[in-house]
């Protein structure tokens, strides 16, 4: 039986081009260091059930292995395997989960039931696609310490998890290994991200991707899907600057869907006048990664963070115009801009969610403070995240120091209990968290994906 395991991936912000980034523009996005951590538990033989403890989202559930629909994704015309590229979902699998799907939760309100059934569906499209009725009886315990649906990824970072967990227990993936060659990487990576993606379809309908590239593979990348068929392009970021950015939650709920549905209804009613804003993202995005890789661009200059700041900006003012900001997204814009101590942008799908702003140098301290005593008043909340961390990550066995007495005998084991009764997100990093004192923790392994 394999011992307990854990997988862990990073929320993103997408610095620019989220929207036209659906739409086959480039868009720039980092891994943030806020992340989900998912616990896999293998059962004795004897029971044969799969069950989620999602207790971020109050979901648990059991199946029954065997009951599940493994005719109809086992059939050869249907049948993937672990290295397939899948880009659309297949109504005939989504039909035949639908009653697994439907027995969820039934007695809680129709808002609740909404983000049980995205996080299920994910989960039961992933097991069967990749899994068989032999697969043995697990447990799958997840905690976040990404707010939800506040357009930082937290949907693909759960994604990213649920593909790595499968893929491992299927022994689909080698490595993770400190001397892995980077080609050997590329590829489990690659792996992974391709079921993420999948997983991120089940969730709100048609990604671009860019969100699990980033949580698969971590840094920051200029990611660009032309064709829906083909893998996208992504272009590491190596030396992605440490911009001073506040990261700002309206904690206005969005959902990623229905922003990015407003704008296909805009482009279809208003073609030649969406389709301009959208090329004009694609410049800003093409100019800010430009900005940002001359030899000359200095993250504590002045005049570099005007222009890059910039950008932003009218990165900003279009999404504005596209229709997916929102007041409170506004009131923060208003904020700052009243102040003038930076450029600020929604990021992710708006509608709510958090926005980003590059703040100028040298802003003083009692403007930052009546800043901050504001946006507390008004119910916002502000994140402290650097940007550009590890991506996907790996603990193989269970086993962390932890700076107990345990940790003479190579570590605390890490079982669900102990997962699950850890208190709140500063619980969560304290007892799991791949980052330790000041650098990565003993016993999380990443797949090194840069070349030497
Ligand atoms: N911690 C979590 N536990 C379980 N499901 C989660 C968690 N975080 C995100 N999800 C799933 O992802 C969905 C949010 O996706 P989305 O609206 O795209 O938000 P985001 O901008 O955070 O990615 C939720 O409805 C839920 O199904
Ligand atoms: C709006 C979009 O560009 C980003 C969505 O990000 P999030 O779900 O809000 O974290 C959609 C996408 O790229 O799939």
């Amino acid at each position: 039986m394999a011992p307990p395991f854990m997988v862990s991936a990073p929320g993103k912000v997408i610095v620019f081009g989220e929207h036209s980034v659906v739409y086959g523009k480039p868009a720039i996005a980092a891994a943030i260091s806020l992340r989900s951590y998912l616990h896999v538990t293998t059962l004795s033989k004897s029971k044969h059930t799969v069950s989620l403890r999602f207790p971020d989202i109050d979901l648990t559930h059991s199946w029954d292995i065997d009951n599940l629909p493994w005719a109809q994704f086992q059939h050869p015309d249907k049948k993937k395997s672990y290295f397939s590229l899948v880009t659309q979902l297949d109504p005939e699998l989504l039909a035949a989960l639908q009653p697994h799907i439907d027995e969820v939760s039934p007695d809680r309100p129709e808002e609740i039931r909404k983000v049980h059934r995205n996080s299920v569906t994910a989960f039961l499209y992933l097991f069967l696609s990749l899994g068989s009725p032999r697969f043995p009886g697990c447990l799958y315990t997840l905690r976040s310490t990404i707010p939800i649906s506040a357009g930082l990824g937290s949907s693909a970072s759960i994604s990213v998890c649920l593909a790595a967990a499968l893929l491992l227990q299927l022994r689909t993936l080698s490595g993770p290994h400190p001397d892995q060659p980077s080609e050997e990487a590329r590829v489990q990576v690659e792996r992974i991200n391709r079921w993420a993606f999948v997983s991120e379809m089940c969730i709100h309908g048609n990604p671009s991707g860019v969100d699990n590239t980033v949580a698969t593979q971590g840094k920051a990348v200029v990611f660009q899907r032309t064709d829906y068929n083909k893998p996208p392009s992504v272009r590491p970021l190596w030396d992605f600057p440490e911009l001073p950015l506040l990261l700002v939650d309206t904690k206005q709920a969005k959902s990623t869907a229905v922003e990015v549905g407003k704008i296909g209804k805009l482009n279809k009613t208003h073609p030649k006048i969406i389709g301009p804003i959208l090329e004009a993202m694609r410049h800003i995005t093409d100019t800010a990664s430009q900005l940002i890789e001359d030899k000359d661009f200095n993250p504590k200059d002045e005049e570099s963070l005007r222009r890059l700041g910039e950008l932003m900006a009218v990165n900003h003012g279009l999404l504005n115009a596209l229709s997916v900001s929102h007041p409170r997204l506004e009131r923060v814009r208003e904020l700052i801009d009243h102040e003038g101590i930076g450029w600020t942008k929604l990021t992710g799908a708006g509608g709510g969610g958090c926005s980003i702003t590059l703040l100028k140098p040298n802003v003083p301290g009692e403007k930052l403070a009546k800043l901050d005593s504001q946006f507390e008043a008004e119910g916002y909340e502000k994140y402290g995240t650097t940007l550009g961390g590890d991506g996907v990550g790996v603990l193989w066995p269970a086993v962390l120091k932890n700076g107990t007495e345990e940790d003479e005998e190579g570590g605390m084991e890490i079982d669900v209990d102990k997962f699950l009764n850890a208190q709140g997100t500063e619980g969560v990093e304290q007892l799991v968290g791949v980052h330790g004192d000041g650098g990565e923790r003993e016993g999380w392994k990443f797949w090194r994906v840069e070349s030497e």
